[in-house]
Formats: structure tokens, C-alpha cells, sequence
């Protein structure tokens, strides 16, 4: 055990983590220089694609030093704000970590909040200066800032390139002379800390953990300790490029088992894996509950879908633990899901992911934040309410609390005007302002949740030319003048547009809408009315002029297997299309909402 190191690779989105693991694996020569490719514990097509890491992903690497032969347990993290439920599983399962900072972009928001997460957990922190070799590094000023943010030596920070590499062999050395080798009894009952699953069609559930204490032999009866369910250990065996099965998984080691567990519901992240011979008396402490902070409903285009998402969802969920979901149906669009996220980009990538893993199309609906409703009659007890649709009338609404923020937003002094107006057009306030250097800034901002979903985070980027980085953190529940916007698509009331929008911003809210959505419905043969409105009051119209074409039309007196052509081709194009009485509605209307601003 004194010869195992776990360590996750932590940072700002885009520090270059994956490219700092890429060349940790090919310095210990855990795979060949032709199996090597760029970000390769990103296996996942979509993380390629755009560059991302979504997952965290363990591999285990050897390596000697001073003779001594070291096994090393890798995570490689995701550094985007809607995957921090990642960092944090990944961090229970480690005793160190590598905090990345980019010697170009210095100290950004999430390099102070996953640092944070990794000290809750008493992790012992290197600090890396990655990309050195960049002719804007600026590794002096760098430093210094690190230096006032961790409290340690400026030689203590490491300076390495991931992609020339200079320095990973001297990172590699400091791995395993700072970090602690993993505490734990290895002649203790069985505890294994699950902290990652995934759903493999041929296998059935993988499950990953880390032994805490004892150990864990192939073939041995092992429980579960949140279901209370006995599986026998049919193959374990520790995570490299490929799995490695092995005989037995000692303490402080992390790796994987596979037992025929078919169920998602089975596996939960977080639960520890015991012994039932020598059982152990109390879990190991879990994860904390994921809170969703966005929530949309998902439904299948194909309304025969219903189970097929289900179990496509529960698929999902078992990758992905901070999924939640629970059935709903819509009068629009019938039966369905609504779901948590964590983020807008983790809802899009469940929408992507659904689409590319399972074949699932799906239709999204407008995204919103969890409120608590509380009545004239009983006004102390919080009713929450997920979905706008489900709001009380307003005769009966004592009042409507809305999810608050926390938001740290790290800028150039130059921008600090420009940042100032968005968070107050987001109906933001300051809370608190501190200098990192002489040009460098960091805001505090409390704002309601619901401003910053949708789409602050581009704006910031775009009114602070890419130099403002923003992390958030809950903030509580306060009460707001909120009311909800209905939209009826030709007189008919459509419950999955509905939004929650605070009454100052009602009516020009209502009114892009309505512009909006007659830019994204098609023209169809007849006249549609798009109308908002706040109770009975309309309060916004616009109208879809009719459009005189049959598809068919060309072939008149014409072949028949043509015309059936044209039609199957026009079925291939209602994809993502809903019919909403005698309107077919495509997918983009119904995130309308939030696009108003484009
Ligand atoms: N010049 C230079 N570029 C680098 C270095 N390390 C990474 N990059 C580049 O920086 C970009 C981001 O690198 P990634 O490794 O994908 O970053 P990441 O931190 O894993 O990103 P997320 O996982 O999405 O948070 C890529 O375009 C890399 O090629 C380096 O040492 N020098």
C-alpha cells in the first residue's frame, strides 16, 4: 500500500489537463506512442469533437523510482462548472492533487472552486504551471498569484508543457515524494467506495471503486450496501487504457467489477461494496445528493418511445450520477420526463448523448429553476415546484421564492464596467470585489439562478472579449415577483412553453417570444395565431401567415412510388417535430426562450 499513490488532475476548463495526462501516460509508458492520441482518456466521441472533458476517467499507471516499483492511480477530471459533481466524486477517491494553471491565463474561477473541493477533502495540492512553453506565459506573475492563493514557496510550484513535455518527468518524481500513500486497514472487513459505474450492452454494470479497507478477491460473495444485495465478484480488475482483470484489488488501490448486475437501479454512486462473509458495520460516508439546477422536461418524438427513454435514462444516469429524473406528461406533448441538470451544457450533452448512444431523438423543453410555491393557506409550507406548468393560480399564491446564486466572476480590470451592467441587467448585486494583481479582478455577485442559465455565460464572454471567467455556487431561496408566461400556438395553450419570468420583464419577454417562435414554426397551410399571455390577459401576438404548398403537387397524374418517395422524405424531415393540435412544432421553438436575444 505504501507504494500507491491516487491523485486527480484538477483546473480551469481548458488548462490542459487531458493534454498534461496524455504525456504522464506516455512518460510511464502505460500505452505505446502509436496508441497514444491527443486527450486519450477522452473516449467518448462527443468529448473529442468539442474538445471536453465530461467524465472523469481512472487509469492506472507503474512506475520506478529510486528502484522502487510505484503503481499510480490517475483521474482525469472535467473542468467545466456543470461537471463539478465529477471533481468531487473523483476527489473521494484520492489523496492528492495536481492543481493545473495556465501560465498564459493564470488563476480563473474554477481553479479556485475545484481547489477548494480538493481541500474539504484534505487533499495535498501540487501546483503545476502548465503551458510554459507559450510565448504569452508569463510564469513570474503566475506564480506569485498561486503562491498567494495555496500559501506555499514559489519553488513548490512545478512548470511543465503538456505538449512538449518538458518537466513531466520531474512531476512525475513529485507525485510520488508529496503525495501520501493511501491510509486504510487492509486487514479491516471490506470497504469499497463506488464512485463511477457505466452500462456496458455485453457485460452488464461496471462498477468502479476504491478500496478503503481489506481487499477484494475475484470470486468472492460481495453486498452492496444500499440495496443489501449480494453479487459474486465474477471478474475485478484495475482500469488501463483497457481493463486488466486481476485475483485480488488490495487496500488503497482503485479498480473495477463487473457481476452480471443488470439493473442501473442496482448500482448507485456513492455506495460501498462489502464482504458477506466478514461484513463491514457502516458504509463509508457517500456523496453528497446532487442538487439539479436546471430542469427540463424530455420527451420522445415518438410518443411509443415512453419506455425505450426510460431505460435509456436509466442507463445514463448510472455514467452520469448527477441525472435525475422523474416521469411527467404534458397536455402538449404527452408523456415524458422531467429532469435535473446541472447546467445548460450538461442538459445539451444529455440531449446528445441520448441521441448518439441510445438513438434516441428526443424534444427538450424550455429549461427553468426549481421554485417554492407557498399558499394563501398555509403560507409557512414550501410547495416546490419543477415545472412553470404546475404553479398555483395567482388567487391562490401567497408569494414565490427563487433559487439565488453565489457568483465569483474573475476579469481584467478593464472589463469590470462592462460586467457590472450585465450582472445588474441580470438583476444582480455586488456583493464584494477583491484585486488578485494590479489588473486582475474578482467580483462576488448574489443573482437569481433563473437569470444565469440561460444565456450569461456567453454574454460575459462576449462583453469581456473571453476574459472573464465565472464560477457560481447556491445561494439560498428568496421571494420575487414572478409570474408565469403562457403561450397559446393557434388558441391553444401550450404548457411546455410556459416560463416562470420575473414581472418586470413580462411583457418584453411575451413579446420576443411570440417573434421568435413565428420565426422558427413553419409556415403551414393556414393562418396560426401566436399569442402570450399572463392568466386570460393576452398580452403579445403575432400571427404565421398560411403558405399554399403540397408537397405532392409536383407529381400530379405522376407515379405513385414517387409520390410515396416525397412523402417518406417529408416524414424523414419531421424529426424533432411535434404536433400540437393541427401545428407542427420543430424542436427549436421550444427552447425559443432562449434564443430572444440572438
Ligand atoms: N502551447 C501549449 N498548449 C497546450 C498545452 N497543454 C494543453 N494545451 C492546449 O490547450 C488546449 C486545452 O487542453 P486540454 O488538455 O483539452 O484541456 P483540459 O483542461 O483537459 O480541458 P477540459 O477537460 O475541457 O477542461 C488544447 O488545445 C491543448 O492542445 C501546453 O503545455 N502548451
Amino acid at each position: 500500500m505504501k507504494n500507491i499513490r491516487n491523485f486527480c488532475i484538477i483546473a480551469h476548463i481548458d488548462h490542459g489537463k487531458s493534454t498534461l495526462a496524455d504525456r504522464l501516460l506516455q512518460q510511464t509508458k502505460t500505452i505505446s506512442d502509436r496508441e497514444l492520441q491527443e486527450q486519450t482518456l477522452d473516449d467518448m466521441d462527443l468529448e473529442r469533437e468539442r474538445g471536453i472533458t465530461i467524465k472523469s476517467h481512472a487509469i492506472q499507471m507503474e512506475h520506478e523510482y529510486k528502484g522502487e516499483k510505484y503503481i499510480l492511480n490517475l483521474i482525469d477530471t472535467p473542468g467545466h462548472v456543470d461537471f463539478s459533481y465529477e471533481v468531487s466524486r473523483s476527489i473521494a477517491a484520492c489523496e492528492g492533487a495536481l492543481l493545473i494553471v495556465d501560465a498564459a491565463q493564470s488563476i480563473q474561477a474554477q481553479t479556485i472552486s475545484n481547489l477548494y473541493l480538493a481541500l474539504e477533502h484534505d487533499l495535498e495540492i501540487i501546483p503545476v504551471l502548465n503551458k510554459i512553453d507559450l510565448p504569452s506565459a508569463n510564469p513570474e506573475e503566475v506564480t506569485d498569484e498561486i503562491v498567494n492563493l495555496l500559501g506555499c514557496k514559489p519553488e513548490d510550484v512545478l512548470r511543465v508543457s503538456g505538449k512538449t513535455g518538458v518537466g513531466v518527468a520531474e512531476l512525475l518524481e513529485e507525485i510520488i515524494e508529496r503525495i501520501p500513500s493511501p491510509t486504510g486497514d487492509p486487514e479491516a472487513p471490506l470497504q469499497a467506495l463506488i464512485f463511477d459505474s457505466v452500462f456496458n450492452p455485453f457485460r452488464g454494470i461496471e462498477a468502479y471503486f476504491k478500496v478503503v479497507n481489506g481487499s477484494i478477491k475475484k470470486g468472492q460473495k460481495v453486498k452492496f450496501m444500499a440495496t443489501n444485495k449480494t453479487y459474486d465478484a465474477d471478474e475485478i480488475g484495475t482500469l488501463k487504457l483497457k481493463q486488466f482483470p486481476k485475483t485480488t484489488i488490495q487496500c488503497g488501490d482503485v479498480g473495477y467489477i463487473i457481476s452480471g448486475i443488470k439493473e442501473a437501479k442496482e448500482v448507485k454512486v456513492g455506495d460501498t461494496i462489502t464482504s458477506t462473509e466478514k461484513p463491514a458495520l457502516n458504509p463509508i460516508e457517500g456523496f453528497e445528493e446532487v442538487k439539479p439546477m436546471v430542469y427540463a422536461g424530455i420527451y420522445p418524438v415518438d410518443t411509443e418511445e415512453y419506455e425505450l427513454l426510460r431505460s435509456a435514462l436509466e442507463k445514463l444516469q448510472l455514467n452520469d450520477a448527477s441525472l435525475v429524473f422523474e416521469p411527467e406528461s404534458s397536455a402538449a406533448l404527452g408523456f415524458g420526463f422531467r429532469c435535473g441538470f446541472l447546467g445548460m451544457l450538461h442538459m445539451e450533452i444529455i440531449q446528445e448523448r441520448l441521441d448518439r448512444e441510445f438513438k434516441m431523438t428526443v424534444i427538450t423543453t424550455v429549461p427553468n429553476v426549481s421554485y417554492n410555491a407557498y399558499l394563501n393557506k398555509n403560507p409557512d409550507k414550501a410547495v416546490p415546484v419543477h415545472n412553470p406548468s404546475e404553479l398555483p393560480e395567482p388567487t391562490m399564491l401567497d408569494r414565490v421564492e427563487e433559487p439565488y446564486i453565489k457568483a465569483s466572476i474573475i476579469t481584467k480590470s478593464d472589463f469590470i464596467g462592462s460586467v457590472m451592467t450585465l450582472c445588474i441587467e441580470k438583476r444582480g448585486e455586488l456583493t464584494n470585489q477583491s484585486y488578485l494583481t494590479t489588473d486582475r479582478v474578482e467580483l462576488f455577485f448574489e443573482m437569481p439562478l433563473a437569470e444565469v442559465v440561460f444565456d450569461f455565460y456567453d454574454r460575459l464572454k462576449t462583453i469581456s472579449k473571453g476574459y472573464a471567467s465565472f464560477d457560481y455556487a447556491p445561494h439560498g431561496m428568496k421571494a420575487s415577483k414572478l409570474v408565469k408566461v403562457d403561450i397559446l400556438i393557434n388558441g391553444e395553450p401550450v404548457d411546455a412553453l410556459s416560463a416562470l419570468i420575473h414581472q418586470d420583464n413580462a411583457y418584453t419577454i411575451g413579446k420576443k417570444m411570440c417573434e421568435k417562435l413565428k420565426e422558427l414554426i413553419p409556415r403551414q397551410q393556414f393562418d396560426i395565431p401566436i399569442q402570450a399571455a399572463i392568466g386570460a390577459k393576452i398580452i403579445a401576438r403575432e400571427t404565421i401567415k398560411a403558405l399554399r404548398k403540397d408537397v405532392t403537387a409536383k407529381c400530379y397524374g405522376g407515379d405513385i412510388s414517387r409520390k410515396r418517395k416525397l412523402l417518406e422524405k417529408q416524414k424523414e424531415g419531421k424529426k424533432r417535430m411535434r404536433q400540437i393540435g393541427r401545428v407542427e412544432v420543430p424542436q427549436s421553438a421550444f427552447l425559443a426562450v432562449l434564443k430572444i436575444n440572438d
